[in-house]
């Protein structure tokens, strides 16, 4: 049965049919690196990476009424260590509200997408992404690894996204310095903190850093998955609708249990 990871697949394929790669020449290679990974390194708390989210497959509308470049401002003020933008189409994102958010902020920027071909990795920079998205679940080893490889040659850092321990393998075996567990199934919706629960012990002794990705709601679930070793937390829908967002943050703020490497 088709799920929805095979129809936005499907329907990427088709959006960058026409898209061209750009070349290095075409890139600003020098523009000021910003690493959320270096900021993993240096932390006693969980890091949180904010998401700029409109809308998702999973929800529908979320808030279609945020300026970006305003949430990203309070995203960094009330302590965001990142911030996801999301560029697909089912999300109602695209690769403006990347740029906007990056030139409205000085914290590292996830291009949130689904990146099947190399010249998304390269438009993904041309707009001011400092980290992009690798979803294990969509690629073989080979061409994760190759993509990977390629992310890195243009100066990107990248989340490696599993739900599972084939697709942990897979992270595990291309060498993946950071690797999110997506406790949503991308294939039914179904959200389990769980699954950070079950793969993140694994992830720390590879000796990647740990990110828990989805359905964080309270400080309890965030708790969760500091004990289960992540280093932060990927928040979209909790941000994007909280009524006093402040607050929330206030509540995420999280000791890390598992010490850094
Ligand atoms: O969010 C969805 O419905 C969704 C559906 C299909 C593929 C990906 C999807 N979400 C991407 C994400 O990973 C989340 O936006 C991110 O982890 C934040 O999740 P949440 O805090 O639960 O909004």
């Amino acid at each position: 049965m088709e799920t929805i990871l095979d129809k936005i697949i499907a329907k990427k394929r088709e959006d960058i049919r026409n898209m061209t790669e750009l070349t290095i020449n075409d890139l600003d290679l020098s523009r000021e690196k910003r690493s959320f990974i270096e900021k993993l390194r240096h932390t006693s708390e969980m890091a949180i990476i904010s998401e700029f989210k409109r809308a998702s497959p999973s929800k529908g509308i979320i808030n279609a009424n945020l300026n970006p470049a305003e949430q990203g401002a309070l995203y960094e003020s009330y302590g965001a260590s990142a911030i996801s933008v999301l560029t697909d189409v089912y999300f109602k994102g695209t690769f403006e509200d990347l740029k906007t958010v990056r030139e409205a902020v000085n914290l590292p920027i996830l291009c949130k997408d689904f990146m099947v071909e190399r010249k998304q990795i390269s438009h993904a920079k041309a707009a001011g992404a400092d980290l992009i998205l690798l979803i294990a679940a969509v690629h073989g080893k080979d061409a994760l690894k190759e993509l990977h490889e390629y992310a890195a040659e243009l100066g990107l850092e990248v989340l490696v996204e599993i739900h599972d321990d084939e697709e942990l393998e897979k992270a595990v075996s291309i060498g993946a310095e950071l690797i999110g567990i997506n406790n949503r199934n991308l294939k039914t919706f179904e959200v389990n903190l769980g699954t950070t629960e079950k793969l993140g012990p694994l992830v720390r002794q590879s000796g990647a850093f740990l990110i828990s990705e989805s359905g964080m709601k309270t400080r309890e679930d965030v708790v969760r998955a500091a004990k289960a070793g992540a280093n932060g937390i990927l928040v979209g829908e909790t941000f994007m609708s909280a009524d006093n967002l402040k607050q929330t943050f206030r509540d995420f703020k999280v000791p890390l249990t598992v010490p850094q490497r």
